[in-house]
């Protein structure tokens, strides 16, 4: 097997902030969910995005992701402006994000699900296999060898050969990190990585996603759990209506008035 800094290796974009996004605006039909808003991630860093149900926070993730492109603003990563390339391109430049409720292909094996989040494996290209079988062999060798280092990493070893489907939400979010990690991603975008998971999980993911940020990825955290934000956060950013509320560390924004007055704003509505 491969050690696991080298399968959590792909750090080698330039200097800078890795993410930069400028004046983003995303409008559907009426409703303006992200409303100018700016937010950046320096390499190395974990930053929390919090705010009240409908803030824009998944918006924003989708625009920087790439799976929506905004109405208007600036997106840079590692420098270079994106906002109008595609999700595949974001990619290869670094990016990767996991969903609020991700959906493992079912009747894959855990495994082959992980291998799904490999980049350009040759033997996707059908001529290659002519050409060139045994490199073809040896590049899925070593990806398999990469997929078996995540799967340990996130402690689902156990389970490679088992289908996706029997796997519990918490299991399910674990799965959905190591195939990401796959494509070596710099930045992880990870969408509400507690939600609906048991306490025991909860620990375990908390614990993987430190060791991610020990290991060198710089992360954006969408989490309405405030322990684990605080615990894992230096600095937090808050979204309120599209726009941005305010940031500063955890136990900053967790006594800043306006914040508690938009999540109180939320209970009343
Ligand atoms: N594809 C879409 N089409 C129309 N409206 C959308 C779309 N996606 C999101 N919205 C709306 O944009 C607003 C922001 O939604 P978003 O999911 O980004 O908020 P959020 O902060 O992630 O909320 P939550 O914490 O509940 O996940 C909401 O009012 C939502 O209904």
């Amino acid at each position: 097997m491969q050690p696991v800094a080298e399968a959590l290796s792909g750090s080698t974009h330039a200097s800078g902030p890795l993410v930069e996004a400028r004046d983003l605006v995303k409008q559907f039909g009426g409703l303006r969910a992200v409303d100018h808003m700016s937010i950046t991630l320096r390499r190395g860093e974990m930053v929390g995005l919090i705010g009240p149900n409908g803030a824009g926070k998944t918006t924003l993730f989708n625009l920087i992701a790439g799976s929506l492109k905004p109405t208007s603003g600036s997106i840079r990563i590692g420098g270079a402006e994106v906002a109008q390339e595609r999700p595949e391109r974001r990619i290869e430049r670094g990016i990767g994000r996991t969903f609020q409720i991700p959906r493992p292909f079912a009747e894959m094996t855990v495994l082959e699900n992980v291998l799904t989040g490999s980049q350009r494996q040759s033997g996707e290209r059908i001529w290659m296999n002519f050409l060139q079988p045994s490199r073809v062999a040896a590049e899925e060798r070593q990806a398999v060898d990469k997929a078996r280092t995540l799967l340990d990493f996130v402690k689902l070893s156990g389970l490679e050969a088992e289908p996706a489907r029997v796997l519990s939400g918490g299991q399910r979010k674990l799965l959905e990190l190591a195939r990401v990690l796959m494509a070596d991603p710099e930045t992880i975008l990870l969408d509400e990585p507690a939600a609906g998971v048991n306490p025991t999980l909860l620990e375990l993911i908390s614990d993987r996603v430190l060791e991610l940020n020990r290991q060198g990825k710089s992360i954006l955290l969408i989490e309405h759990n405030m322990d684990m934000v605080a615990r894992l956060c230096g600095r937090v950013v808050v979204m309120a209506a599209g726009k941005l509320l305010t940031e500063g560390t955890p136990d900053e924004v967790s006594r800043n008035r306006t914040v508690i007055e938009a999540y109180l704003g939320e209970v009343a509505a």
